[in-house]
C-alpha cells in the first residue's frame, strides 16, 4: 500500500524552478533513499512531502489523502522530520527538545502523561542520548545534537519519517546504530531519507530515487540505480560498482580521477603482467592520462584491472604466442603513445616478445618501473639482460615508485 505518493509536482522558490514533473511513491514500511548531487533538489523534495513548501502544481498524498487536507496536529502525528541541522535559539535541555516530539499528542492545557515520558525516555535511550538528558542543547556536539533530533522524531511516533542526511554528522558506529534503529522501525513506519553516502544508501534502502537538476533520473532497487553509467551521468565521477562481499548490495568505489580541466592529454602505454602493473595503471587512470596496456593474457591480474578501469588493452589468449593481429595492435598503441612504461615483471616472465616489438618503436621515452620484489637490475644473463641493457643504453630511465613514473611523464610531456 502506498504511504506517500507524489503526483507530477513542480516546486519553485520565487521564479526559480527547483523540481519539475516529479512523481514517486513510498510503500508503507519501506525505506526509500533520495540521492543526487548538491543543489539537485533533495531537501526541497522532503519539504514538499512535509508541506513546508507547497508545490506549484501536482499533488502530494499521504495514506491516499491529499496532504493539503490534514490539519497541523494530524500532520504532526503522521510525519516527523529530521532536518540537516537546526539552529535552536533557546537554552533547552536535551529532554525538553526530545519531549517536543509529544506536542501533537498533548493538549494545549494538559501536561505530559506517564506514557509521554516513557516514549521520550525510550527514544533517548535508543539514540544513546539519555546520559545527556539534562544538558543544554548548546553544550553538546554536532553529532549528539543530530541524535537528539532523531530522538525527537521518534518520540513523535510518526507513520512517515523524513530524514535529511540525518546521520551525516555521526561517527561510523553511531551511523550504523541509528540506521539499524531506523531499519527496525520499518514495517510500521515508512522512511524517506536523503543520503550523500551512496554506500549507506545502498545498504539500508529498499529503493533509491536519484535526482539531477530538478528531475528524477533513476528509480528502483539500489543495484538498478547505482551503476557506473548513472554515477558518471549524474555525479560526473568514474566509480567501480561491485556487489558488497557480505550483503550483495552494490558498493561504490570512486576512482579518484582528476577533473577534465586539469588532465594531461598524453597517452601512455604500459607493458605489464602478473599484477605488477595494477597500481601504476590505476594511478595513471586517476591522474587522467589516456592509458593503453598490453599485450596481456585474459587471465592476467593486470587484465582484470584494465577491464575494471575501462583501459584499452591488447589481449591475447593464455599460453599463446602473440598473434599477428595482437602484434599490429600493440605497434599501433606504442605509435600513438607519448611514452611507454614497462614494469619489471614481464621480462622475467617470458614476456620478452612485448619488448622486442617495442624495440622497433623506440623513438619515445621509456620508463622501467622496478617493484619492491623485482628490479630490472636483477635480470642477469640471457636475452632479458641484453634487452634491459639495450633499453638503458638508449636512454630508458628506471623508476622505483609509481609517483616517480608520474613525475617523469609530466616532465617529458
Ligand atoms: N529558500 C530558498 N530560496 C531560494 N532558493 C533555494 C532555497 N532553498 C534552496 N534553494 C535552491 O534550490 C536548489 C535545491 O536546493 P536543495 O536544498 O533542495 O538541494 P539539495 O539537493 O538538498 O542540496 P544539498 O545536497 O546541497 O543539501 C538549490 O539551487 C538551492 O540554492
Amino acid at each position: 500500500m502506498k504511504s506517500v505518493e507524489i503526483i507530477n509536482i513542480d516546486v519553485s522558490y520565487g521564479a526559480k524552478k527547483i523540481l519539475e514533473a516529479i512523481s514517486l511513491y513510498a510503500d508503507k514500511g519501506e525505506i526509500l533513499g533520495i540521492i543526487g548531487p548538491n543543489g539537485s533538489g533533495k531537501t526541497t523534495l522532503l519539504k514538499a512531502m512535509s508541506r513546508i513548501v507547497a508545490p506549484d502544481s501536482g499533488e502530494v498524498r499521504l495514506n491516499d489523502q491529499s496532504l493539503a487536507t490534514f490539519n497541523f496536529r494530524e500532520l504532526a502525528q503522521q510525519i516527523a522530520v529530521v532536518p540537516q541541522d537546526i539552529a535552536i535559539s533557546f537554552d533547552y535541555t536535551v529532554r525538553e527538545i526530545v519531549m517536543m516530539g509529544r506536542h501533537p499528542y498533548i493538549g494545549r492545557l494538559s501536561s505530559e502523561t506517564a506514557r509521554d515520558l516513557e516514549v521520550c525516555d525510550r527514544a533517548m535511550h535508543l539514540t544513546n542520548v539519555a546520559h545527556l538528558a539534562d544538558s543544554s542543547v548548546h553544550e553538546i556536539s554536532g553529532g549528539e545534537r543530530q541524535r537528539v533530533l532523531i530522538a525527537r522524531a521518534l518520540t513523535q511516533e510518526p507513520k512517515v519519517l523524513l530524514l535529511d542526511e540525518a546521520t551525516s554528522n555521526l561517527d561510523i558506529s553511531h551511523q550504523i546504530e541509528i540506521l539499524n534503529i531506523i531499519r527496525d522501525l520499518t514495517g510500521s513506519v515508512t522512511v524517506i531519507s536523503v543520503f550523500h553516502d551512496l554506500n549507506l544508501a545502498a545498504c539500508y534502502c529498499d529503493r533509491l530515487i536519484m535526482l539531477k537538476e530538478k528531475k528524477i533520473v533513476a528509480v528502483g532497487e539500489p543495484e538498478d540505480v547505482l551503476t557506473r553509467e548513472t554515477l558518471k551521468a549524474v555525479y560526473g565521477i568514474d566509480a567501480l560498482v561491485k556487489p558488497h562481499p557480505l550483503t550483495g548490495r552494490p558498493y561504490v568505489l570512486p576512482i579518484y580521477e582528476r577533473t577534465a580541466k586539469d588532465r594531461p592529454t598524453e597517452r601512455v602505454h604500459v607493458v605489464c603482467g602478473g599484477g605488477m602493473g595494477s597500481d601504476l595503471l590505476y594511478a595513471l587512470h586517476k591522474e587522467g592520462f589516456r592509458v593503453s596496456a598490453g599485450v596481456l593474457t585474459v587471465l592476467d591480474t593486470d587484465y582484470a584491472t584494465v577491464t575494471a578501469l575501462g583501459i584499452p588493452c591488447v589481449a591475447e589468449a593464455p599460453f599463446c604466442a602473440i598473434s599477428p593481429d595482437a602484434r599490429s595492435e600493440l605497434e599501433r598503441c606504442i605509435d600513438e603513445a607519448h611514452a611507454v612504461v614497462i614494469t619489471a615483471m614481464p621480462i622475467g616472465w617470458g614476456n620478452i616478445e612485448n619488448i622486442r616489438i617495442l624495440e622497433r618503436r623506440r623513438n619515445k621515452p621509456i620508463i622501467l618501473l622496478n617493484s619492491k620484489t623485482q628490479s630490472f637490475q636483477d635480470f642477469t644473463g640471457g636475452e632479458a639482460e641484453a634487452i634491459v641493457r639495450g633499453l638503458l643504453d638508449r636512454g630508458a630511465v628506471e623508476a622505483e615508485r609509481v609517483d616517480r613514473v608520474l613525475q617523469i611523464l609530466r616532465e617529458t610531456a
